[in-house]
């Protein structure tokens, strides 16, 4: 079974930079993968194109049997709704609780209140900030606040998870644990893609790899293979 697939992608900015060139894969429910290269392989852009904040100039992305170029205003949000994302900078709302941060996204679909409260706890509590519910980010450390931004984005079940550089501000502890909660995601049906130059922290993850190289993909490493 195919979650999401990548036919000959190509992506040409309105400068002319061409980020991604001729890139196919795909990705199987409840993987977890990494995309990984330099500075400007096309990571980032890879990530957008399958939450649609930009659209492939070449190919086709296909995310759960839907063709990703042809979807118009609405079903761009229905789209996003099944594609939760985790930024290195988390953007939580400063002077928002915890649980407010996570009900965010029920809230602006218009889920009840008292469903909103029941997932937003169990949430909570898989990302082990169960008892930080009252809490303002600013009170909670870089890596438990990172793990409120892992909340937010998958309290409304997706079905992928996109996180760029998502241990970029963490020290190595930290980023290990943020890694194994993604996975513990993984374990529970959710694909979830990680987009890191963070090489050693790739290696020991021991999972799929893409390799980006000037928006090429030049690799596609099973999990692992990647050389010690
Ligand atoms: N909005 C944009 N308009 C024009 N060019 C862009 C835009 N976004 C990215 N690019 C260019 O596309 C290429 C790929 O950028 P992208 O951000 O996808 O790389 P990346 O691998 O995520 O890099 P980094 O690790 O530095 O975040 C780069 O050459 C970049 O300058």
């Amino acid at each position: 079974m195919t979650l999401l697939r990548f036919d000959n992608v190509g992506k040409r900015y309105a400068s002319g930079r061409d980020a991604l060139a001729d890139v196919s894969f795909e990705v199987a429910p409840g993987e977890m993968l990494f995309v990984t290269g330099h500075s400007g392989a096309g990571k980032s852009t890879l990530l957008r194109l399958i939450h649609c904040t930009e659209r492939a100039t070449r190919g086709t992305v296909v995310f759960a049997d839907r063709n990703l170029g042809k979807l118009r205003g609405r079903r761009i949000s229905l789209h996003r709704r099944e594609v939760g994302v985790v930024f290195q900078d988390h953007r939580l709302l400063a002077d928002r609780s915890v649980a407010d941060n996570v009900a965010l996204p029920l809230r602006l679909r218009g889920m009840h209140r008292a469903e909103v409260a029941k997932r937003v706890r169990s949430t909570l509590e898989k990302v082990g900030l169960g008892d930080r519910e009252k809490s303002l980010p600013r009170q909670l450390s870089a890596g438990e606040q990172q793990r409120v931004g892992i909340a937010r984005a998958i309290v409304a079940e997706p079905k992928l998870l996109l996180a760029d550089e998502p241990t970029g501000n963490l020290d190595p502890a930290l980023s290990t644990e943020i890694m194994a909660l993604l996975e513990s995601l993984a374990l529970r049906g959710t694909s979830v893609l990680v987009a890191s130059h963070d090489l050693a922290l790739v290696r020991r993850m021991r999972k799929r790899v893409l390799v980006l190289d000037h928006g090429k993909l030049i690799d596609d490493i099973g999990p692992g293979d990647l050389a010690e």
